[in-house]
């Protein structure tokens, strides 16, 4: 195990009744030691060395591939290619992983259920999330985990630690929203920090308008929340309070604890009918989201991945950047590797390539020109048990400089019922 070193990290406090309490606990950074791993990487005999998290990539679609694959013999091949592995096949024998009793377990192959054991705590399942309870992101933990143990972060960013440093299980993140669109953030984080999307949960979002009981809604000056709910609550806030400015803040149930906190009698905030009960607020308007289907989609992050499955309908998610020196349309050509396996794709976003921002294009002979360059997140509605999806990123692989896959996960497929989140 690698030496301990100290980080910082800051959690709210569980207690609603906490008036904006955070403390920030010097937590020791510990290496995953639950499979008595040694360290972040492996070497295999044949002098290939992988990361760890690649290895957890490899074994994730390895255990996929079992069940299709017909030669085992393409089986290093397939894997090499997708996951960059050029220099020769991956020797997927044996790796030596230390039991927990400290002795060296016989050397077998590694499968995910070695990669993703139940918690050593015994209890319900830590699952960290950004905000305070009361917020939408505490309902989805909820959906995704019942009666789990949910963690409240200050910052996506704590959330995504939070499991890094096996603090929590799980963490359950908003990616995009049915009116605001895509939480940018979150997908720069899910390429930052190394952790599997392992499922997703669709929550109706319903907002409500919250003030002190007493206060009249034309004596609110200014209207808190967070900047996702202030935008899918735009028009409503245009009629019910015209004149009051809007401010971004940390999490919508934040904003209903800091007015009741502060005792603010000008201010009111956007969020859930159970952030009201927590914080002792009256709700002056109800269901003020623009749209009635307003739906935030969440994603299910954990530091192993799943095994993906045919089963039943799964989704998954990758990440890329293009070749450069590939030719034009080559988002084309990634795009195509899809369709022609009649894949279909549920989301396409992209970033801004953070080692790569910009590339000069030109030979000076008209002077340059200066391309954006950028990072492609795809969802496609199949599971990489399947062989064309295998086969589409083996295909993508080819023109792509750096290609991820994100997780391959159950399609969230439980029917919306509005009424899910009035209690949220
Ligand atoms: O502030 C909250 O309550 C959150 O859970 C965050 C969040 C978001 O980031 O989009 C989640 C769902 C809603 O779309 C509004 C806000």
């Amino acid at each position: 195990m690698q030496a301990a070193t100290s980080c910082d990290l800051k959690f709210r406090s569980t207690d609603p009744t906490s008036r904006n309490k955070c403390f920030s606990h010097a937590i020791p950074k510990r290496v995953a030691v639950t499979c008595g791993y040694r360290s972040e990487s492996f070497s295999f005999p044949n002098g290939v060395s992988v990361s760890r998290s690649d290895w957890q990539s490899s074994c994730a679609i390895l255990s996929s591939k079992v069940a299709s694959v017909e030669n085992p013999g393409g089986l290093a091949d397939k894997i090499a290619a997708v996951n960059g592995h050029t220099n020769g096949s991956v020797n997927l024998g044996l790796v030596a992983v230390e039991s927990t009793n400290g002795k060296l377990a016989p050397a077998q192959p590694l499968t995910i259920t070695d990669l993703s054991p139940a918690p050593l705590h015994g209890s319900s399942l830590r699952v960290a999330y950004q905000g305070v309870p009361g917020a939408y992101s505490e309902a989805a933990a909820g959906k995704a985990y019942p009666n789990c143990d949910a963690i409240p972060c200050d910052q996506f960013d704590v959330a995504f630690q939070a499991v890094e440093l096996w603090i929590a299980d799980r963490a359950v993140l908003p990616v995009e929203n049915s009116l605001g669109g895509s939480i940018h953030r979150n997908y720069d984080l899910l390429l930052r920090h190394r952790l599997h999307i392992v499922g997703e949960v669709q929550i109706p979002v319903h907002h409500c308008l919250l003030a002190l009981p007493g206060v009249r809604t034309d004596c609110v000056s200014r209207v808190i929340s967070h900047p996702q709910a202030l935008a899918q609550t735009e028009h409503s806030l245009d009629v019910l309070t015209p004149h009051a400015a809007r401010e971004a803040f940390h999490d919508t149930a934040a904003a209903a604890e800091y007015i009741s906190a502060n005792d603010l009698h000008d201010t009111a905030a956007v969020a859930s009918a159970r952030a009201a009960e927590l914080y002792n607020l009256q709700i002056l308007a109800d269901g003020i989201q623009d749209d009635p289907g307003n739906v935030t989609r969440f994603l299910m992050l954990a530091r192993e991945p799943i095994i993906p499955r045919t089963d039943r309908p799964f989704k998954t998610s990758i990440v890329f950047a293009a070749q450069e020196h590939k030719g034009t349309s080559v988002l084309f050509k990634v795009l195509s590797a899809f369709a022609f396996r009649d894949i279909s794709l549920t989301k396409i976003e992209s970033r801004p390539h953070h080692n790569r921002p910009l590339r000069v294009v030109g030979d000076g002979s008209f002077g340059t020109s200066k391309n954006f360059e950028y990072m492609f997140y795809v969802d496609f509605e199949a599971s990489m048990a399947e062989p064309r999806a295998q086969n589409a990123l083996a295909e993508v692989q080819e023109y792509t400089s750096f290609l991820r896959v994100l997780g391959s996960y159950p399609m969230d497929m439980t029917p919306w019922s509005m009424t899910s989140t009035e209690d949220a």
